[in-house]
């Protein structure tokens, strides 16, 4: 069995009066691919944000690796090797990909290089002087992508990465997070897809108001598809 990377107990998340996570625990090990499912507003996004400590009032435990994190800054646990991925991706519209891709300040000692990012994305190596705002939603997921890799991240959070894409963009997504996987790398993910989860993760937490409410493998999702997308709202 692999180590465990990522670890939250009872986490809680309020936005200003508003409270949002009511204890999350999820466990992610080293390696695998792991899905957060559920309903808009459920707490997917906020679980991630938590995680990365961008929600500024948080309680309970984020273990990882050998730290606790639920007190750090952002930057302090992108230090520790999370990256992480907004919805909206997070493109500089005017600058081009190259300048995206070479942007983020280097947070820890043995990152990508650009040209090695590449060589996972040719896609985007056609298109290294096009600005992000003349990028394709896929391109411009790829790019979001290839900048948090280049931080060689230890635990890679994504946050709706198909979102809006058409099905054959999908299927490149995909592809990439398998041989992401492949290539040893561990995340934890936001889909709203459970059909698309089951092709890329190994398993998958279902979240409903601000708690886990169901943890599924990928047989339960074929098996019980139905009930699956009934409890999405999908
Ligand atoms: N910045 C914010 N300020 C106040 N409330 C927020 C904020 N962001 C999210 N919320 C609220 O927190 C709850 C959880 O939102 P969250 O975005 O985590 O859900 P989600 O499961 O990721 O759904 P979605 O796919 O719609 O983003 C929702 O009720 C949402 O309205």
């Amino acid at each position: 069995m692999h180590e465990t990377l990522l670890e939250t107990r009872n986490l809680q998340a309020w936005y200003g009066q508003s409270h949002v996570l009511h204890g999350v625990d999820i466990t992610v090990r080293s390696g695998e691919v792991v899905t957060l499912l559920g309903r808009n507003g459920a707490g997917k996004s906020t679980t991630l944000k938590s995680i990365m400590g961008m929600v500024p009032k948080r309680s309970g435990s984020i273990r990882f690796e050998e730290s606790e994190t639920i007190d750090l800054a952002s930057h302090r646990i992108a230090r520790l090797g999370i990256a992480y991925c907004p919805e909206d991706r997070g493109i500089y519209a005017t600058l081009n990909v190259e300048e995206n891709l070479q942007l983020p300040p280097v947070t820890r000692p043995g990152g990508m290089s650009v040209e090695a990012t590449l060589d996972l994305f040719p896609n985007l190596r056609e298109r290294l002087k096009s600005p992000g705002m003349k990028l394709s939603g896929g391109e411009q997921q790829m790019l979001a992508i290839g900048r948090a890799l280049m931080s060689r991240p230890r635990l890679l959070l994504l946050d709706e990465p198909t979102e809006g894409l058409a099905p054959v963009v999908v299927q490149q997504i995909g592809g990439i997070i398998r041989r992401l996987k492949s290539e040893g790398f561990t995340i934890l993910m936001v889909e709203q897809n459970a059909r698309f989860a089951a092709t890329v993760a190994d398993r998958h937490y279902v979240m409903e108001r601000g708690r886990i409410v169901d943890a599924l493998n990928n047989a339960d999702i074929e098996q019980n598809f139905d009930r699956v997308v009934a409890l999405l709202g999908v």
